[in-house]
């Protein structure tokens, strides 16, 4: 397959942000450190993230990650919360605030309409584990990516997504060891687990994941949502009822039934609907 020509679509600190026919790439840079996050880099995640969002070119999202490390050439996903940047209560930002809003990214990628893919090339460890448990797909490198959850190693706790979530997708069993016990696991364990869908040679990951974003990008934009919307829906309580009946409205909108509710009010008259009860 030939080079991917990803365009810089922002230039950021803490984060790369590129773009190719339809699909937006988000890498953690920080690999020196295992990419892990501080406020800043959350808020640089939040702010491409929302961009993709908006961006109508873009259907699929790939959450990724530059490296190795120059100091050591390892590679990482991400490590999680930056614990030199960790205050007594939460992270703490260059506005000198604690903050925790990693949760605001983990939603935006949840409520998002398109799908997002966590390329993972190296360690997914503690809060950059909740995250590629919170992407809709997850692609992991053989050789290199491990999957580990130190929260309880640093006393934190990803209540939601990261740790609940989880158990959906690989069982209360599994998801209780991971947390419990804190291992490592391969890519080859997450993937018999279920919280990998395919382990792909380190040297390929990158252009499958391009691919696997082409093949998404292939079928109904419409569809794609209203599965992902749908899948959220008996997970997230009435958010994700009101997400998906949000887009339910969205279709109702464009019959010519609403189009009549509408004119007849604008008009001031009784609407007149076409007196059809389909079944
Ligand atoms: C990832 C490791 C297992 C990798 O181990 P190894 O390959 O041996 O590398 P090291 O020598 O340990 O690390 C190399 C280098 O990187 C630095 N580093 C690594 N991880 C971090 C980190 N998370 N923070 C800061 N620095 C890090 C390390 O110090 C080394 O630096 P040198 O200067 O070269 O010595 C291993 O590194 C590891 O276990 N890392 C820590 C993993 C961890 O505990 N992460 C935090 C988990 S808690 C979390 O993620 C917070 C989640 C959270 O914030 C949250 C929770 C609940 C609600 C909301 C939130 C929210 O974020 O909003």
């Amino acid at each position: 397959m030939s080079e991917i020509d990803w365009k810089i679509a922002k230039s950021y600190e803490d984060i790369t942000y590129t773009k190719c026919n339809g699909v937006a790439r988000i890498a953690f840079n920080r690999p020196d450190i295992r990419n892990a996050f501080r406020p800043k880099t959350t808020s640089e995640l939040y702010d491409a993230f929302y961009d993709a969002n908006e961006d109508v070119d873009i259907g699929v999202v790939l959450l990724s990650a530059e490296g190795p490390s120059t100091k050591d050439g390892i590679w990482s996903f991400c490590s999680g919360g930056d614990q030199k940047a960790r205050g007594h209560q939460g992270y703490v930002g260059e506005d000198g605030y604690h903050r925790l809003n990693i949760l605001e990214v983990q939603r935006l990628i949840r409520f998002m309409p398109k799908a997002v893919i966590a390329v993972v090339p190296g360690w997914a460890v503690g809060g950059g584990h909740s995250l590629h448990v919170v992407c809709d797909l997850t692609l992991a490198s053989k050789e290199h990516a491990i999957f580990k959850q130190t929260d309880a190693d640093v006393t934190s706790f990803d209540g939601g997504y990261g740790s609940a979530y989880l158990a959906k997708m690989v069982g209360q069993k599994k998801a209780r060891e991971i947390f419990f016990l804190g291992r490592n696991y391969s890519a080859q364990e997450a993937y018999e687990m279920g919280m990998v869908n395919a382990v792909i040679p380190h040297d390929k990951l990158e252009a499958t994941a391009y691919e696997w974003a082409q093949e998404i990008l292939a079928k109904s934009p419409t569809s794609i949502k209203m599965l992902k919307f749908a899948m959220n829906l008996t997970d997230d309580g009435m958010v994700g009822q009101q997400v998906f009946a949000g887009e339910a409205t969205r279709l109702a909108y464009m019959t010519d039934e609403a189009k009549e509710g509408r004119d007849a009010f604008l008009e001031k008259r009784k609407p007149n609907f076409p007196k059809k009860w389909i079944p």
